[in-house]
């Protein structure tokens, strides 16, 4: 289990010490002159340094909007959000420039979105570092060593409408990561790619993130993402509602357990199937035992209706 995650478990009073990205309690509201949507509606969400965590959700969940935050494009209604010593709350016109260029990287989903089309996948990466002023030898030897990682080096000089699908998106992720970001987002990667090709940029993203020690978050409403992944974070409406870890159990190799989120209050999301099943309606019984929590329908004790 992550640490961050962990340890927001065990010191509530201290949510998200020592996390590189926390979300604490975060809402945002979109208005219009009408109607007023919810977007997120008090998400928790703690991700350690050098993690790889994916978030999953139905559309319309609020993915796009939590990156949207994280990136640095978009302002939360309330709540906190911190990644690493910056509050994306409190920040000035000034340091939110600085933080997208510096701190994050991101790759959309749109490959016209990531990359210049008339650009050679050399020069595509090697755009943002002459922005941020980088030196001759270094951004040569920055530009060399992610086309190599993200193995698109024997396509530099092609520009992107002359690649695939996948190789768009690793050359995306080399520029994303080009002025050495502690962060990388990723909105729907492979939303436009077939599941092999998607298989590919989880791939890429993994060794990116091994190899570079860089956080990555990737949203995606791909379910496949969690074979590729330490931890994926459910989101529904608004919320974080479930996490599935994968430990390596070393006899029985790699054994996912799915979880439910306790946020700092101590409350839970019942899975729907599980309430349904058991019809829990309104309001359960609760029972502390030495090392488990027991919830019951809220039914009359009798010869059937006792707990189970
Ligand atoms: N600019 C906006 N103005 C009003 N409502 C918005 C805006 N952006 C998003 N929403 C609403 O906020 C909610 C969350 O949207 P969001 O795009 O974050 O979901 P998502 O999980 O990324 O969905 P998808 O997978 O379809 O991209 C939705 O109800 C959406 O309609």
């Amino acid at each position: 289990m992550s640490t961050a995650a962990t340890q927001s478990r065990h010191h509530p009073a201290s949510y998200g010490a020592g996390a590189h990205i926390v979300c604490d309690n975060l809402i945002r509201i979109y208005r219009t002159d009408k109607v007023e949507v919810v977007a997120l509606q008090g998400l928790d969400l703690l991700v350690d340094r050098g993690e790889l965590v994916a978030v999953i959700g139905a559309s319309g969940s609020g993915k796009s909007t939590l990156l949207n935050i994280l990136s640095g494009l978009d302002q939360p209604t309330a709540g906190l959000c911190r990644v690493g010593d910056q509050d994306l709350l409190e920040m000035s016109g000034r340091q939110r420039l600085r933080y997208r260029r510096h701190v994050v990287g991101f790759v959309w989903q749109q490959t016209a979105r990531n990359l210049v089309p008339y650009l050679s996948v050399c020069d595509n990466v090697l755009l943002p570092l002459l922005a941020s002023r980088t030196g001759r030898d270094e951004r040569h030897e920055r530009v060399e060593q992610l086309l190599g990682l993200l193995g698109v080096a024997d396509v530099r000089d092609r520009r992107p409408g002359e690649l695939s699908g996948g190789q768009q998106q690793r050359v995306s992720i080399a520029v994303a990561l080009a002025n050495r970001p502690e962060v990388l987002l990723a909105d729907e990667p492979t939303g436009e790619l077939d599941s092999r090709t998607a298989e590919e940029v989880f791939g890429a993203l993994q060794r990116v993130n091994t190899e570079l020690g860089v956080t990555v978050v990737v949203v995606t409403h791909d379910a496949g993402v969690s074979e590729h992944v330490g931890r994926t974070v459910g989101i529904r409406d608004g919320r974080t509602s479930s996490e599935v870890l994968r430990h390596d159990t070393g006899h029985e190799g790699l054994v996912a357990q799915e979880y439910a989120v306790l946020d700092r209050v101590g409350r839970l999301q019942l899975p729907q199937e599980f309430t349904s099943a058991l019809q829990m309606d309104r309001r359960v019984r609760l029972e502390l035992e030495e090392d488990h929590i027991g919830v019951w329908p809220d039914r009359p004790a009798g010869p059937e209706g006792g707990a189970s």
